[in-house]
């Protein structure tokens, strides 16, 4: 483990960055408030959705200028694709994306396959069918899975960059449903982990990093709080708190107490 001193940059497809706290676009009630929260949050990667960005969705018109790409990483994203047939496309229209804002060497891709609208839950083998596609095209695959130990070591041995595993559905701000499978990916992966979705307070995005997940992407918890810029730099904190907690090495657990004042040598009338 990094000693406290030392520099502990996340590292992905070879790209360092400082922050561990991921952040999307959607929700805002303005482009101002997502400014101030991009800012208030420190995040160096931003997702945006690649088809709303381009149909001008409600909340989207004006989304590319309003964000400051010499600062901001830009991590294109698939969302609204049923299958790999449309990730794959929409992948390279989010390649384009990123050139467009002036990143010519982005080839990440935030890959997302998702046919259930309800849940919002992403297809398996329609996210393993565009990885490998993706990743023969030259892009840096950061997919969007259910937290699925065996499904996440596929997608590493595909040759991923990370395997990004849900806490608890989109948007549903339910915090981490799924700790031990969660728990089994971080314990096996070779790349970084990085817990998406569902994460609706900060003691939760502290939880995920203590227990060793590498970065964390939020979006609905800052985006629909009541005061968003206040709730991201909330969230940065927690990142930041339960990643140095992880490093520091927590108290062992025990059955039973043990005081916390040496107990030899102690005056007693008996
Ligand atoms: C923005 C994004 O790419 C999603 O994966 C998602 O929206 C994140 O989940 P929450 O909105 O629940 O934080």
């Amino acid at each position: 483990m990094a000693p406290l001193t030392s520099r502990d940059d996340l590292v992905i497809a070879g790209r360092r960055f400082r922050s561990r706290l991921m952040t999307g676009t959607g929700k805002y009630p303005s482009l101002e408030a997502m400014q101030a929260s991009l800012e208030a949050s420190g995040c160096e990667i931003v997702t945006v959705a690649v088809r709303r960005v381009q149909s001008g969705a409600p909340g989207h018109g004006g989304l590319m200028e309003a964000i400051d790409w010499g600062r901001i990483w830009m991590l294109p994203n698939t969302a609204g694709c049923a299958t790999a047939e449309e990730a794959v496309r929409v992948a390279r229209l989010g390649r384009e994306l990123a050139r467009l804002a002036g990143q010519e060497d982005n080839n990440f891709v935030k890959l997302e396959v998702i046919p259930d609208s309800r849940h919002l839950l992403p297809d398996p083998f329609g996210t393993l069918e565009a990885a490998e596609q993706l990743v023969k095209e030259g892009f840096a695959v950061l997919p969007y899975i259910n937290a699925d130990p065996l499904l996440a070591k596929r997608l590493e041995e595909a040759g991923c960059a990370t395997v990004m595993p849900l806490g608890s559905p989109i948007g549903s701000g339910q915090g981490i449903r799924n700790a031990a499978n969660i728990g089994l990916i971080i314990e096996n992966a070779r790349v970084p982990v990085v817990v998406d979705a569902g994460l609706g307070v900060p003691s939760e995005a502290a939880q995920a990093m203590e227990m060793g997940a590498d970065a964390l992407l939020i979006n609905s918890a800052i985006a629909l709080a009541g005061d968003p810029p206040a709730m991201a730099r909330a969230m940065a904190l927690a990142t930041e708190a339960g990643r140095t907690a992880l490093l520091a090495g927590r108290l062992p657990q025990r059955a039973e107490a043990r005081a916390s004042s040496p107990i030899e040598g102690r005056v007693t009338n008996h």
